[in-house]
């Protein structure tokens, strides 16, 4: 996959970070606070908050961010632009809303780990994460790693297996490491586990190594 040399951030004892961490600038300040905003939706009271007025107020900031869009080829083509490649993705992206975000850390040890607490967006079950989160949080995960491992690829299988409930509002770690790479074919693996340790989801992943072209 045509993901060029991922961005790494900084390098310590521990790890080298791999996704974008959000930072001091005004688009991460304004996407962490729509992510604020979509949890507060779920935990305000619906009966006594003036929600015609946040309705109104949350148009006409979409009106504003609409009247300055690019076209979306151009769009696309800022996004996967340098560092881009991590800031807008669904599961890391400092720049998307509906990411938790986690940042990820390269270890030497070929392994990626990050850790995230997720919140009521994220709810399957009650209390519980989604599986269809985890699946993609892993998915994503997976990605990284690869990309890590220094072969990337697109997936083409991922069996997930749910051992027991995943909390929300406890702090998670999240890890991928890439297993084997024969030709195209990339396995790898990873977990959310609980802070005692406990294994709440595990992925297999396949990978084919496949030309997805960057636009341009
Ligand atoms: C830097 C930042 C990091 C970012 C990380 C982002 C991670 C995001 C991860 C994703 O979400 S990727 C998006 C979800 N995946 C897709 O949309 C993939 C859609 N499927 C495809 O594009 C193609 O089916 C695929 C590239 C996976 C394979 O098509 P190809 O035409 O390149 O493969 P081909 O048919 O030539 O098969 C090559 C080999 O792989 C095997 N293969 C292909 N698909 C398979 C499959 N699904 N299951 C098992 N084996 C499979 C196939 O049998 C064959 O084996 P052999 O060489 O032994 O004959």
């Amino acid at each position: 996959m045509d993901l060029g040399s991922h961005p790494t951030f900084e390098s310590h004892d521990d790890g080298t970070v791999l996704t974008s961490a959000p930072q001091d600038a005004p688009v991460d300040r304004a996407t962490a606070a729509a992510r604020r905003v979509v949890d507060a939706m779920l935990r305000t009271d619906r009966a006594n908050a003036n929600l015609d007025r946040v309705a109104e107020e949350l148009n006409s900031i979409a009106d504003h961010l609409e009247e300055h869009a690019p076209a979306v080829a151009e769009r696309l083509i800022d996004m996967w632009n340098g560092e881009g490649v991590t800031r807008h993705d669904p599961v890391t992206g400092p720049e998307n809303a509906i990411a938790p975000p986690i940042v990820l850390e390269g270890l030497s040890d070929g392994s990626v780990r990050g850790e995230v607490t997720l919140t009521m967006p994220y709810q399957g079950p009650p209390g519980c994460v989604h599986g269809g989160v985890s699946a993609l949080i892993l998915d994503h995960v997976l990605g990284v790693a690869n990309a890590w491992g220094g072969q990337a690829g697109m997936t083409a299988q991922l069996n997930v297996r749910y051992h027991r409930p995943t909390p929300l509002f406890e702090p998670l770690t999240v890890t991928g490491r890439q297993m084997s790479v024969e030709g195209r074919k990339i396995n790898t693996v990873g977990s959310i586990t609980t802070a005692d340790g406990e294994v709440c989801v595990s992925v297999e992943g396949l990978f084919i190594d496949a030309a997805v072209p960057r636009p341009r």
